[in-house]
């Protein structure tokens, strides 16, 4: 929601594509997530500039092994500092930028699927993936439906992060909303 509110444009992308592809009768369903490409790159976009995990979880070197021309002893702890990796301006253009066009019909990930990791990667990658985007969509979605966002001043959304394991927001968000007109129907107002 933060990255949200600091980009307008995006959120009213956001909204015409759930008025195209939902409609405005209903609130998103499980099925639908899948169906919304702009809603799936937002997540990905915001998974990318704020993993959840930004170190992932520390990994064992199994047996003697050579990363980038460094040797890795057996049983050593190896820690991917996925937070950079997906920050780096070697591997994305304009990588400070919230752009979840980035991510439209695979443009960034056809060349270079290895970039982006907020779930890990290979036989460690979090298994709960798929589950973990599709309660994202399922809970981001009806915020964008059922309401008009603002935040509370001209000021940007200050996303200054914390210290911590999940990389908490040191200012927690405050934001401003009002029923829209599916919420309207949908809640009752
Ligand atoms: C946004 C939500 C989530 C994020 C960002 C996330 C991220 C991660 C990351 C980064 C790892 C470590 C991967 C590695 O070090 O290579 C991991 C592991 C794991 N995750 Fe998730 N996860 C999420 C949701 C879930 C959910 C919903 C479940 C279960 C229903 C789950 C179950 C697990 C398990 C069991 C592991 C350990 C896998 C192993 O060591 O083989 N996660 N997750």
């Amino acid at each position: 929601m933060s990255n949200l509110l600091n980009n307008p444009h995006v959120l009213e992308k956001a909204r015409a594509e759930f008025d195209k592809l939902v409609g405005q009768e209903k609130l998103v369903e499980e099925a639908d997530v899948a169906k919304l490409p702009y809603l799936q790159s937002i997540i990905s976009e915001t998974l990318r500039l704020y993993p959840a995990a930004p170190l992932l979880v520390p990994h064992s070197a199994s047996e003697i092994c050579s990363i980038e021309g460094y040797e890795i002893p057996k049983d050593a702890i190896v820690m991917v500092n996925a937070w950079a990796i997906q920050r780096d301006p070697n591997l994305w253009d304009d990588a400070l930028s919230f752009k979840p066009e980035r991510f439209e019909e695979g443009k960034e990930m056809s060349d270079q699927i290895y970039k982006l990791m907020p779930f890990g990667l290979g036989r460690r990658a979090c298994p709960g993936m798929v589950l973990a985007q599709h309660v994202l969509g399922l809970t981001l979605g009806p915020l964008i439906q059922c309401f008009e966002w603002e935040r509370v001043s001209e000021k940007k959304i200050d996303m200054t992060e914390g210290q911590g394991l999940t990389m908490p927001k040191v200012q927690p968000l405050e934001a401003m909303c009002k029923a829209s007109q599916l919420g309207k129907k949908l809640l009752c107002f």
